[in-house]
C-alpha cells in the first residue's frame, strides 16, 4: 500500500528533495496536503504535478493566487490552522515535518496526537518542546523518523542494535563556510558569506546555524530526545568532507558509520521507505577519488554557540526553548542586514544568562519562554544597533 503523505513547508530546501523523492517512486508515496509560506510559483508547480486534495500558505491572498492559476480544483486554507489541517489531514498516514523554525512544533504535535508517522527534518521542535514531543509520541505509538543527516546515520547504524550498548555518538560537523577563519575575520562576516555552505544547498536559517555551530549545538539537543541519550554521551566531530553523517560507539569500541556523498534526498528517503531501503538516483561515493577523510576537535572558543546549545540542553527546563527562540530572531535580523554575525552569539548569550528557568514546562510554560525569549532577543538588538 502507498505512503500517503503530508508536507509541511514543501517549497523549501527538504520539501523539494522530498517530491523528488515522491516523484522517483509513484507506486510507493501519494501526497495528500501540501503546506508552504509564501512560493506562489513553486506550489503551483507542485499542484499541478502531485494533485494534492489540499493545500495551504501563510496568507490567504497567497492560497488564493495558487487556486486561480491551478488546472484542477484544490481544496485551501492558511495561517497556523492551515498548518495543523495540513498535517492532520485524515487521508495523510505520514507527515514530512520540514517547515523551518519553531513554527514547526504545533502542527508536528497535531500531527503525533493524531496518530500519523513522523518524518522529522524540522529540529526546532525537538529543542524547542523535545520531553511533550516524545512523551506525545509515545502516548500515541507513533514512530519520528529522523530526516536530518546526522540522526539519520546514527538511526541506520542503531538498526538491529541494542540501545543499551551503545557507549556514545559522534555527530559530525563540517564546521561551516567560517572553519578555518580567524574569529577577528569571522567576527565581520556578511550574509553572503554565511550562506555559503562548503558541503550542503540548505535553506537560509540553517546555513546561517551551520555557520555559527548553533546547527550542531540544536542537532546535539535533538540527538538527545531521539536516542534517548545523556548529554555525555554525545559528541561532536569536525569531519570537513561532510562524507561520514555520523558515528555510534558500543560498549566493545566497534565504531558504526553512515557513509554517502552529502544528499539530503537520501535521509528523506530513507525516512520515508523505513524500514525498507529503495532505490535512489543518487551520485555514487568514490572512495579512490576522495582519497582521505579529515577529523579534528570543534573549537569551542571560535564557535560559543555549540557550547551554548550543551549547556542549555544539559541545563533543560525551558532553556532550550529560550536558545532556539533568541536564536531565531537574532538569525532572522542578521539575514535582513540589521546586525554584524557575531551578535548571534551575544544575543542568545544574554537571553540565556536573564532568564528564570521553568522545570518540566508545559506546552503553555514552553510559548510563553518562547515570547519572552524573542522580546528579550529584539531589545538586546535594539540597544546595540
Ligand atoms: N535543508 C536541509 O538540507 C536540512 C534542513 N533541516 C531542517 O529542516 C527544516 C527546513 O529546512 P529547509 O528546507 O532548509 O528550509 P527552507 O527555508 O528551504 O524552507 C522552509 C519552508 O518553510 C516554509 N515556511 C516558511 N515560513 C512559513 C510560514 N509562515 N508558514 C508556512 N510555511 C512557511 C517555506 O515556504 P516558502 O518558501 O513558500 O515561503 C518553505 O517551504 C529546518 O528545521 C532545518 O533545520 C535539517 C537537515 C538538513
Ligand atoms: C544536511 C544536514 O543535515 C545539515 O544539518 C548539515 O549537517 C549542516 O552542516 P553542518 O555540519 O555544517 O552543520
Ligand atoms: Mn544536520
Amino acid at each position: 500500500m502507498k505512503k500517503r503523505l503530508a508536507v509541511l513547508g514543501s517549497t523549501g530546501s527538504i520539501g523539494i528533495n522530498t517530491l523528488e523523492v515522491v516523484r522517483q517512486h509513484p507506486d510507493q508515496f501519494e501526497v495528500i496536503a501540501l503546506a508552504a509560506g509564501g512560493n506562489v510559483e513553486e506550489l503551483v508547480k507542485q499542484v499541478e504535478e502531485f494533485k494534492p486534495k489540499l493545500i495551504s500558505m501563510s496568507s490567504k491572498d497567497a492560497v488564493e493566487e495558487v487556486k486561480l492559476r491551478v488546472s484542477d480544483p484544490v481544496r485551501t486554507t492558511y495561517g497556523e490552522e492551515g498548518l495543523t489541517e495540513v498535517a492532520t489531514h485524515p487521508d495523510a498516514t505520514y507527515l514530512v515535518s520540514a517547515l523551518v523554525g519553531s513554527r514547526g512544533l504545533v502542527p508536528t504535535l497535531a500531527a503525533i496526537q493524531a496518530g500519523k508517522t513522523i518524518g522529522l527534518a524540522n529540529k526546532e521542535t525537538l529543542v524547542m518542546g523535545g520531553a511533550i514531543v516524545m512523551e506525545e509520541a509515545k502516548k500515541a505509538g507513533v514512530d519520528i523518523l529522523p530526516i536530518d543527516s546526522e540522526h539519520s546515520a546514527i538511526h541506520q547504524c542503531l538498526h538491529r542494535e541494542n540501545p543499551s550498548q551503545v557507549r556514545r555518538i559522534i555527530l559530525t560537523a563540517s564546521g561551516g563556510p567560517f572553519r578555518d577563519w580567524p574569529r577577528e575575520k569571522i567576527e565581520d562576516a556578511t550574509r553572503e558569506e554565511a550562506l555559503n555552505h562548503p558541503n550542503w544547498s540548505m535553506g537560509a536559517k540553517i546555513s546561517v546555524d551551520s555557520a555559527s555551530m548553533m546547527n550542531k549545538g540544536l542537532e546535539v539537543i535533538e540527538a538527545h530526545w531521539l536516542f534517548g541519550l545523556s548529554y555525555d554521551q554525545i559528541d561532536v566531530l569536525i569531519h570537513p568532507e561532510s562524507i561520514i553523517h555520523s558515528l555510534v560507539e558500543f560498549v566493545d569500541g566497534a565504531l558504526l558509520a553512515e557513509l554517502g556523498t552529502p544528499d539530503m534526498k537520501v535521509p528523506i528517503q530513507y525516512a520515508l521507505s523505513n524500514p525498507e531501503r529503495l532505490p535512489l538516483r543518487t551520485d555514487p561515493l568514490d572512495l579512490v577519488k576522495l582519497g582521505a577523510l579529515h577529523f579534528r576537535e570543534p573549537d569551542l572558543k571560535r564557535f560559543p554557540c555549540l557550547q551554548m546549545a550543551y549547556d542549555a540542553g544539559q541545563a533543560g527546563g525551558t532553556l532550550p526553548t529560550v536558545l532556539n527562540g533568541a536564536n531565531e530572531v537574532a538569525v532572522e535580523r542578521f539575514l535582513q542586514g540589521g546586525s554584524p554575525f557575531p551578535m548571534i552569539e551575544e544575543v542568545v548569550g544574554e537571553a540565556l544568562s536573564r532568564h528564570k528557568v521553568v522545570r518540566d514546562p508545559n506546552l503553555e510554560e514552553l510559548f510563553e519562554a518562547d515570547r519572552w525569549a524573542r522580546e528579550t532577543a529584539r531589545q538586546c538588538l535594539k540597544k546595540t544597533s
